[in-house]
């Protein structure tokens, strides 16, 4: 799969198509469908924020896209195209070949990714060995490159080192190095700045961003973080309890929210443009799993809910914005003070 072939949706070429994703998981109390027809795409180099409260189905959409959640306890519906092929279908032989060297992962906890007892410059070259027909040595030279690519001081030093003896802040960058190294086309990035003090987190985000537009890597950037959507993407996604309830380019979701969710949530950042007074923060929680509410899943906690509110299937709307709520119009009314 040198040679990627796009997706074509909606007019415009994705480099992934995830189309009515189904997700069941099975636990102690048996299955339990976590995702529910979700659909979304990703176009190449582009930044994506996937954004919704804890619980909403954000990881599980990633470990999904990757296939990294166990065969016998989770069943895929839908599709997940990219490159031409399904992955929702494709065996563990085509995953591992598209993982790490088409489409890479990284996560907020940076020693979910690293081996405790390997070097760092090990695991990265081993990363490159698995993809490419490469020497040893230039494995090693292209690690180290990898390393300094990323503001390591001192690369060839630090490839020597063990994770555990390397502070928060540089394991992230090895684990971004290593992600990076084959330039996939897609880095998937989960809350990967969440763990890190303030300071570390904004030149993490600068280094993502910087390093995406270099290698031309497209950001699924899954985030609690608006505030960091706003300033980063190009097009986000609103999830909740297992859905995708809006869609968008950012600067127009942000600054005309179609759904009361996405609303609220931008209600909730200080500073923002949508925190006048005019949206209350939402009241009650995300719904359990096995409690999901009649129609609308929204419904229980959503200020325009007009009982029975039914699920709506995502509507499109001009502007490449979708949205699953037939209330939506009602935002525009009271936005235009109507
Ligand atoms: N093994 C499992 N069996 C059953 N349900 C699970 C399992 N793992 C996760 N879940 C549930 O799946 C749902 C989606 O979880 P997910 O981790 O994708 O949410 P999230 O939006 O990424 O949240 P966060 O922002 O906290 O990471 C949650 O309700 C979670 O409790």
């Amino acid at each position: 799969m040198n040679q990627l072939a796009g997706t074509i949706s909606g007019g415009q070429e994705s480099l992934l198509d995830i189309q009515n994703l189904t997700l069941s998981l099975r636990d102690q109390n048996g299955w339990v469908e976590v995702l529910n027809n979700v659909s979304f795409s990703v176009k190449p180099k582009e930044i994506l924020g996937v954004v919704g409260e804890s619980g909403c189905g954000k990881s599980m959409t990633a470990l999904s896209i990757l296939r990294l959640l166990p065969p016998r306890d989770a069943r895929l519906g839908g599709q997940i195209l990219f490159g031409g092929q399904n992955l929702v279908t494709n065996s563990e032989s085509q995953m591992s070949r598209i993982r790490g060297r088409h489409i890479s992962m990284i996560f907020q906890e940076p020693m979910s990714a690293l081996d405790p007892v390997f070097t760092v410059g090990y695991q990265i070259e081993e990363t490159l060995m698995r993809h490419f027909r490469i020497s040893k040595k230039e494995a090693q030279e292209r690690a180290i490159a990898a390393l300094d690519s990323v503001g390591i001081a001192s690369p060839r030093h630090v490839a020597t080192l063990y994770p555990m003896s390397l502070s928060g802040g540089m394991r992230q960058r090895v684990m971004i190095a290593m992600a990076l190294v084959c330039e996939p086309q897609l880095l998937i990035a989960d809350e990967p700045t969440t763990a890190l003090d303030v300071t570390i987190q904004a030149q993490i985000m600068d280094l993502l961003l910087d390093l995406g537009e270099r290698t031309g890597t497209a950001i699924m950037f899954i985030t609690h973080n608006l505030g960091l959507v706003a300033q980063s993407c190009h097009r986000m996604v609103t999830m909740y309890a297992g859905q995708v309830v809006e869609s968008g380019p950012v600067k127009e979701v942000i600054a005309e929210p179609r759904h009361p969710y996405t609303a609220g949530l931008l209600s909730s950042i200080p500073d923002s443009r949508r925190a006048r007074g005019t949206l209350p923060s939402i009241p009650g929680r995300v719904p359990s799993l096995r409690a999901m509410p009649e129609g609308c899943r929204f419904g229980p906690r959503c200020g325009y809910a007009v009982p029975p509110c039914q699920a709506p299937q995502a509507i499109e709307l001009s502007g490449h914005r979708e949205v699953r709520c037939h209330r939506w119009d009602s935002l525009e009314l009271e936005r235009l003070g109507a």
